[in-house]
């Protein structure tokens, strides 16, 4: 189990992570998502000990990393960064952590069988694919057979194959009654993925909830038209019940309530042209744009509004 309490964490006068809370549960996959910049890397750096928290606390089962005793075997991780030296194989790398760690030797079989690189360890990892980098790097996560784990983005940069592999083995991992913590910026991927999800921007918690609670929340299957006379068709629709969010884009309207076939005949009896007519299911990124839309908003333009 992973735990965050009023977690802060400044470098200089900038506050990354700002009084974050929450705790993450064995068995399922938490999701922990924002906007680039919000903070995710930091808290996973600081629950793993590669930083320092300014204020409150990050916790391993309970203690902070430094305090665990043997922690390769509490808590495994998949950084960005990657650990392996890439004059080194495979094979090599994984077999000088276990003895760094006290993991039996036959367990780096095991992972590198579990991993899909049986066949490629005694390659040097300098000339690896990004796919084979990532599969190493969670073959040195899993080395400890560790009850936690906590992957920062791992899917970035995978094929479709990999992508799916990944998948599988996070829900895996969460079905054997690991803590499993990963962080995406993908939407599409925390939807396919996640139990629960995590949500922050600039460092604060946003919401903290099972997936199908936030898209059952935060979005709403609706209706898009774009019109060259939105005015109209919303007045009409308007007088009819369904409820109209007018959109910043041109000519573009949000019908809630009603399906694509009586937004289209009410066009048609109104005699309103209609360029466009689409039914939006509700989703993880519907919802996700709802709930962060300010945070993406100052990611995207890198200041305070
Ligand atoms: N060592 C550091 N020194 C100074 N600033 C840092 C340091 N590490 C991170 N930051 C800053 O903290 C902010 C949050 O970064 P962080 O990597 O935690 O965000 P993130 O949510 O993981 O986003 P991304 O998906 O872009 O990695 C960024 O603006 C980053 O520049």
């Amino acid at each position: 189990m992973l735990t965050v309490r009023e977690l802060t964490k400044r470098y200089g006068d900038r506050t990354v992570v700002d009084g974050l809370t929450f705790t993450v549960e064995p068995g399922r996959v938490t999701g922990f998502l924002g906007p680039n910049g919000a903070g995710k890397s930091t808290t996973m750096r600081v629950l793993l000990g590669l930083a320092a928290p300014t204020s409150g606390e990050a916790l391993v089962d309970g203690r902070p990393y430094r305090d665990l005793d043997r922690p390769a075997l509490r808590v495994g991780a998949l950084l960005s960064t990657g650990s392996a030296h890439p004059g080194r194989t495979a094979r090599a790398h994984l077999r000088a952590k276990a003895v760094g760690t006290g993991v039996p030797r036959s367990r780096v079989e095991e992972v590198l069988e579990q991993v899909g690189l049986s066949d490629a360890a005694d390659r040097r990892v300098g000339g690896y694919s990004l796919g084979m980098r990532q599969r190493l790097g969670v073959a040195d996560a899993l080395l400890g057979d560790p009850g936690v784990l906590v992957f920062d983005e791992p899917v970035n940069g995978l094929d479709l194959d990999g992508v799916r592999w990944m998948r599988a083995l996070v829900r895996r991992m969460a079905d054997e009654g690991r803590t499993v913590f990963v962080s995406s910026h993908l939407m599409s991927e925390m939807e396919a993925v996640a139990d629960h999800l995590v949500v922050i921007g600039r460092g604060r918690l946003i919401v903290d909830a099972p997936l199908t609670e936030v898209i059952g929340a935060w979005s709403r299957t609706h209706v898009e038209v774009r019109t060259p006379d939105p005015g109209t068709l919303r007045e009409r629709l308007e007088r009819r019940g369904p409820a109209v969010r007018v959109e910043d884009g041109p000519g573009l309207l949000r019908v809630f309530g009603a399906p694509a076939a009586e937004v289209g005949d009410l066009a048609y009896e109104a005699g309103v042209r209609v360029h466009g007519l689409l039914t939006r299911e509700a989703s993880l990124e519907q919802a996700y744009l709802e709930l962060t839309g300010e945070a993406v908003e100052y990611g995207s333009t890198g200041g305070a509004r």
